[in-house]
């Protein structure tokens, strides 16, 4: 049997009420053509949905499609079956209510920090002094005032991440896509932004999806980790993470981080061993 045969039709799920869930994929299936023409799900029959301010991290193995997930709510993938409502709207490629972050910054070099934060809404046809005012406040809320002039390369890995994630928000966006955004930092980096992140974030009440392989990182961050199966990806774990907020890196301390943590290390160490298991010669 053909994989493209094996993949199921969509089953419908009945439209909710506007205001409540933010993101909602339905039955995603999203396959890549191989070399010699073979269609390959990346993303098997995924389904889960997102509520408006939720803090969601999808986690999983290299490989198993959290990019290509994200890249479908982003609008950059389209579902070989199933779907992605965000807000009331299938979704049919970018928008502006869904600003993404990436690993690398992809700040424009030649333009200042400010002009960088400044850039889509100027796009979106707002006036320089409106720009420049929303580029101004966001810059402040990520704490880089002092260097609003300045290029890009002129700053640390850290502090260019802290302007991609401004300039992310910049058209005011219902959705921040993040897609393993402090992978490149170094651990101490990665901590500052994990916790100015938590606080931005509780300051905006932005829903957030956020890819990571990192289980501490979800775990600190999250209201719920989506643990993913080795590729072709599914959601086999739905983990709520009941810990109280505001959260900082003392959380990672307790007692209850280091159960949830093992929740998550058991579950990958599984889908590791599957995979490996999968693509060992017996
Ligand atoms: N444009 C593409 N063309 C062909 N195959 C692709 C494409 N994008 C992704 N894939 C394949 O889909 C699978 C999932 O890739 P994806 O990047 O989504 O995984 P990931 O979980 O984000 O991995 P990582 O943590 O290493 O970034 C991989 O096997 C990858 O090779």
């Amino acid at each position: 049997m053909s994989i493209i045969s094996m993949i199921r039709k969509p089953v419908p799920v009945p439209l909710r009420e506007a205001g409540e869930v933010e993101i909602d994929v339905r039955d995603v299936t999203i396959a890549f053509e191989r070399d010699g023409g073979e269609l390959v799900p990346a993303v098997d029959r995924v389904s889960f949905q997102v509520r408006r301010g939720e803090f969601i991290c999808l986690l999983g193995p290299s490989g198993c499609g959290k990019s290509t997930l994200l890249n479908a709510v982003a609008g950059f993938e389209t579902p070989y079956e199933g779907e992605v409502v965000v807000g009331t709207k299938v979704v049919t490629g970018p928008g502006p209510d869904r600003g993404v972050v990436f690993q690398q910054p992809r700040l424009f070099p030649w333009k200042s920090v400010r002009a960088n934060v400044a850039h889509g809404p100027r796009m979106a046809g707002k006036s320089r002094a409106d720009a420049g005012a929303i580029a101004d406040e966001l810059i402040e809320m990520v704490g880089l005032s002092r260097s609003a002039k300045a290029l890009p390369h002129t700053l640390s890995g850290g502090m260019q991440q802290r302007v991609a994630i401004a300039r992310a928000l910049a058209n005011r966006p219902n959705i921040l896509l993040m897609d393993e955004p402090f992978g490149a930092l170094d651990a101490q980096t990665r901590t500052v932004m994990q916790e100015s992140l938590l606080r931005l974030w509780a300051q905006l009440d932005t829903t957030i999806l956020f890819v990571t392989h990192d289980i501490d990182e979800a775990v600190l961050l999250a209201d719920r980790v989506l643990v993913m199966s080795a590729g072709p990806g599914r959601i086999v774990r739905d983990l709520a993470v009941d810990l109280p907020r505001p959260r900082t890196i003392e959380t990672t301390l307790g007692a209850r981080f280091q159960a949830l943590r093992r929740e998550c290390l058991d579950l990958i160490r599984q889908q590791s061993q599957k995979a490996f298991e999968g693509t060992h010669d017996a």
